[in-house]
């Protein structure tokens, strides 16, 4: 931890640097942490040390693209004088500022990014059904004569298997483990040095017969022609689908129905029908299509499931927000909650007995950094999933909603407008599945919030209200919109967190109440 106290610079309180330059903080800095980064950035960094006192930043910082400008130039007063005609294109700039340690590591061609090992694609196709880019003025006849489609990478892979006996130890996605691929001449050969690894690229099952091919690929090896693909054990198949289940890559569904028939024996109790049963399962397999852009629709002879007869907890939001393993979250809670300090389980009962008594209510927490708000929300987030409730962790940034169990940002999570005005509203249908878990839901949790405009939260407040209209819950004598909400159905807590650092401190906690108010009075 790096502080600024009375002038001094300490890092982890041992060393102590007086009237340093910013070099010589910086060499202090590379040194003690193993990397190096621009000059320009490590000032906007070391700024970010005094004024939030957080070596969080630092990464935050690290990760953030070269900085932009808008910048003009002006033509000498001499220029002008002789030239009257302005030439738009002429003096346009698409420039890039390099900060001087940029500069230098482009001069020396340094490597700018590299990766170990590297990844080979491997490309495959039907017969004759290789990928082949030409132009549009180009003639059919030479771009057939090309060596690229009489030697694809897979085509030239079967006739090394074909000669090499290494090579037909090998499956496909092995292969450039042990050899390389030769572009001019278009054909593999023994790797000497390096190494690399090979990805052939997923297909869904909708093509058929290429995405059978795909899963014989990652299985057998030391394949010469298309026919031997498609032959087991001595017999050739029609298809790359049949050479699958005689492999048995493929079984049928019949284990699949010998686990239900058993299952139904444990599961006697169950009262769902057979009608009921069918049309669950065929629902689920409807999400898992449309999940992966298909739907039953598309298959002719398969039924399709009656969506209005589902009942509301197949709603997909919900589902992933229960689907938390309460036994290992119930554990957690346990542990965190004993090690919770005076401060913050006061802060803990406080809400939490808002969210049990569904009495609705606002909070504003704030601290230093470091000071434990995180393990808070950890806490109350656990105590809340583990009682089989819906608590919502956003953050107004993306590295800050990574460190709140599945947490999200903000905008994402309530669909806030990227241009905010003041009279911004959510993409929240009232009727969608997204209103339906926000108005099941006990908690949200809102971290770092002064880092968003307080129209985010007005514009969230103005579409609650809709989402609440809609289902005709919310009580028509109360004053405060957020409060209204949460106290029809649920509670809900809006919790923020900032920095404030010893130097000003006073200022700034009057600056963090200020907004807290701004905040609580939307
Ligand atoms: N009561 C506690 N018991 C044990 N460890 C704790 C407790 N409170 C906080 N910690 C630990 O202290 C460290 C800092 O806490 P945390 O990240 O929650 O602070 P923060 O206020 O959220 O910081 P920041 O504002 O920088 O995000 C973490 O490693 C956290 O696990």
């Amino acid at each position: 931890m790096i502080q600024l106290k009375r002038g001094i610079l300490s890092f982890k309180q041992k060393l102590v640097l007086y009237n340093v330059s910013v070099n010589c903080i910086l060499r202090t800095f590379l040194s003690n942490i193993h990397c190096y980064f621009h000059m320009g950035m490590m000032v906007t960094v070391l700024t970010f040390f005094i004024e939030g006192s957080s070596i969080k930043y630092l990464f935050k910082y690290i990760n953030k693209g070269p900085d932009r400008a808008t910048v003009v130039v002006v033509p000498a007063n001499n220029e002008c004088e002789n030239n009257d005609v302005v030439d738009e294109i002429a003096e346009y700039y698409d420039c890039r500022y390099l900060s001087a340690c940029e500069a230098s590591w482009q001069i020396f061609k340094y490597d700018v990014h590299c990766r170990y090992p590297s990844v080979v694609r491997l490309p495959f196709h039907l017969p004759n059904q290789q990928q082949i880019v030409y132009g549009k003025d180009d003639d059919i006849d030479d771009v057939l004569d090309k060596p690229f489609v009489a030697a694809s990478k897979f085509t030239s892979w079967m006739e090394c298997n074909a000669i090499d006996s290494e090579a037909r130890k090998l499956t496909y996605a092995e292969f450039p483990t042990k050899f390389v691929w030769i572009l001019n001449g278009r054909f593999w050969k023994r790797r000497k040095v390096g190494k690399a690894i090979g990805r052939i690229h997923s297909v869904s099952p909708n093509p058929g017969e290429t995405y059978f091919l795909r899963i014989l690929l990652n299985k057998v090896k030391g394949l010469t022609s298309f026919d031997d693909i498609r032959t087991v054990n001595g017999e050739t198949h029609s298809s790359f689908r049949d050479a699958c289940y005689a492999l048995g890559l493929l079984d049928d569904d019949k284990e699949y129905m010998d686990a239900i028939k058993e299952e139904s024996h444990y599961g006697s109790e169950l009262s769902l029908g057979v009608d009921e049963l069918k049309n669950l399962t065929l629902f689920e397999i409807e999400q898992i299509l449309l999940r992966n852009n298909s739907t039953l629709k598309n298959f002719t002879k398969m039924p399709y499931p009656d969506v209005e007869s589902v009942s509301s907890s197949n709603n997909r939001l919900i589902t992933e927000e229960l689907d938390y393993d309460i036994p290992v979250i119930k554990n957690d809670f346990d542990r965190m909650f004993l090690a919770l300090t005076n401060e913050q389980r006061n802060i803990f009962l406080n809400i939490m007995s808002v969210v049990k008594e569904n009495k609705g209510g606002d909070f504003f927490v704030y601290g230093y950094g470091g000071t434990g708000k995180t393990f808070l929300w950890k806490t109350i987030s656990a105590a809340i999933r583990s009682d089989g409730n819906i608590v919502l962790n956003v953050a107004s940034s993306g590295i800050a909603s990574l460190l709140l169990p599945g947490g999200r940002t903000a905008h994402s999570r309530f669909i806030l407008p990227f241009e905010l005005t003041e009279d911004s509203f959510c993409k929240i249908n009232p009727d969608g599945e997204l209103a339906s878990l926000i108005r099941k839901t006990s908690l949200i949790i809102w971290d770092e919030a002064p880092m968003v405009h307080k129209h985010a939260f007005e514009a969230l407040d103005r579409t609650l209200k809709d989402v609440w209209k809609f289902c005709g819950r919310r009580p028509e004598h109360d004053s405060s919109p957020w409060h209204k909400k949460c106290r029809s159905v649920n509670s809900l807590c809006r919790a923020t967190v900032t920095k404030v650092v010893e130097d000003g401190e006073a200022r700034n906690e009057r600056r963090v109440s200020e907004y807290g108010v701004v905040v609580l009075n939307v």
